[in-house]
């Protein structure tokens, strides 16, 4: 029998679950309300919350992404990936390999890889990933990355050049994220700019608009 086919990244706003940012709410609650705004894609981003409780917040945000028909990656942790049955993973430079990670995962579920250019997306592609994050496009503070800020136009060519979907992460909002669709990115990542909002759910809904309209060149 063929295995089951993994879902496909859906295209548009990739929202990062994250815990380093806006530390005072919940993880739950955050992806509750980026839910409530309509979220397809949730990335659960844990770097400063215990095991334990990683793996409880995993099987919750899993259970609420599923409820919701919204994808739920895993950053890093291919073990939680695994015991919450999240639909796949985003590694790095400082993670298992996307090799790796894929012998673990299996067929079935979705593997990220983060890359700076056309060519780390082709070995990408090699070692199993189904799409490439690509950054940091414009200057961040949430996270000191070891690479040049790429800008648009950087942005744009490893977009023509990458064989696998990109998504562009690193310093976009509500200001640029129609640009980042223009681009030809299939998925613009954020953080602090959904974080940081006083209404989350609304910020989706207006990120997410964003990126439509500047897609179809609005
Ligand atoms: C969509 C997306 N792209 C890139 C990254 C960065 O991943 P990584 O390089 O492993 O860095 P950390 O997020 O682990 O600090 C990402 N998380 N998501
Ligand atoms: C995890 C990560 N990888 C490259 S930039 C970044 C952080 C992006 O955060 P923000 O959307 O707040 O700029
Ligand atoms: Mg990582």
């Amino acid at each position: 029998m063929n295995a089951p086919p993994r879902p496909l990244l859906p295209p548009g706003l990739y929202l990062l679950c994250d815990d380093t940012v806006r530390v005072d709410m919940p993880l739950v609650l955050k992806a509750e309300r980026m839910l409530a705004g309509g979220a397809r894609v949730v990335q659960l981003r844990m770097k400063r919350t215990p095991v334990r409780e990683a793996l409880s917040v995993a099987r919750e945000v899993v259970r609420l992404c599923r409820r919701a028909g919204a994808v739920c990656l895993l950053n890093d942790r291919v073990d939680l990936a695994l015991l919450a049955d999240a639909d796949g993973v985003h590694v790095g430079d400082e993670d298992l390999p996307a090799e790796a990670a894929r012998a673990l995962l299996g067929p079935g579920r979705l593997v990220g890889v983060t890359v700076r250019d056309a060519e780390g997306a082709r070995a990408a592609r090699e070692a199993g990933a189904d799409y490439v994050g690509v950054g940091p496009v414009f200057g961040t503070t949430t996270k000191q990355v070891p690479a040049p800020v790429l800008g648009l136009e950087g942005l744009a060519r490893v977009v023509t050049d990458s064989p696998l979907p990109v998504v562009g992460i690193g310093g976009v909002g509500l200001e640029n994220v129609g640009r980042v669709a223009a681009s030809g990115a299939h998925g613009a990542a954020v953080v602090s700019d959904v974080l940081l909002a006083q209404d989350l759910a609304e910020r989706v809904r207006l990120l997410t608009a964003a990126f439509e309209r500047g897609r179809v060149g609005g």
